[in-house]
């Protein structure tokens, strides 16, 4: 089981101050959404440059193009870029396509699926390298976590790798860890602490461990 970091509400110099602190902790660092709108795949490209042994996913929540927007994430050194699983099929494949030409792996992030079993066996079909459920901010706000919703896709999912995010915090990772996904993404539940590298230690500890 590997821990990824979501860096969401930062520019690129506190991104990789942060980075800076928590690289021994972690597997992967996100390059999340927000700071993707604010800064562009420049930030992708500075984390890479600065940090080249760490994975870097490019959270581009693609609902479209998926072969083009693919191609410029790697372009910018991204490892593995997010497509949205309530895209279109084509989109889905377009992007792993351009994915497995550029060398690189795509994430498939759940939100906002309804069939949840149904789309997950569908989308483990087209090849993808992860398939991750996700309660995004405006979900969490409204109370909701995606541990059901990880028990779902771990029943029919057989070749691609299963994530979770979404407000996941130390005290909740221990019932996360019991659903045994592969990956397991942390955002506030890292960023939002004082020390940040105690909290990631911790975390890595349990996600070794499970
Ligand atoms: O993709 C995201 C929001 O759309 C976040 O990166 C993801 O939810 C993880 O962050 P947090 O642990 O703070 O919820």
């Amino acid at each position: 089981m590997k821990l990824q970091l979501a860096l969401d509400l930062v520019n690129i110099p506190e991104a990789l101050e942060l980075v800076k602190e928590v690289e021994a902790h972690i597997d992967i660092v996100e390059i999340g959404t927000p700071i993707v709108i604010n800064e562009g795949l420049h930030a992708v490209k500075a984390m890479k440059e600065h940090f080249p042994n760490l994975q870097v996913l490019a959270d581009l929540k693609i609902m479209d193009a998926g072969g083009y927007e693919v191609m410029k994430a790697s372009e910018a050194g991204a490892d593995i870029i997010t497509v949205l699983g309530v895209s279109d099929d084509s989109t889905i494949q377009g992007a792993v396509a351009e994915a497995k030409k550029q060398g690189r792996q795509v994430m498939v992030d759940m939100i906002n699926v309804k069939n949840m079993e149904q789309r997950a066996q569908e989308i483990d079909a087209m090849g993808v390298d992860y398939i991750c459920v996700h309660s995004g901010y405006d979900h969490q706000a409204a109370g909701k976590n995606s541990f059901e919703e990880l028990n779902a896709i771990k029943r029919v999912v057989k070749q691609a790798k299963t994530a979770i995010a979404g407000g996941i915090k130390l005290d909740t990772l221990p019932e996360v860890i019991q659903a045994n996904p592969d990956l397991v993404i942390v955002g506030g539940g890292i960023t939002s602490h004082t020390d940040k590298q105690a909290v990631a230690a911790q975390m890595q500890q349990l996600v070794q461990q499970g």
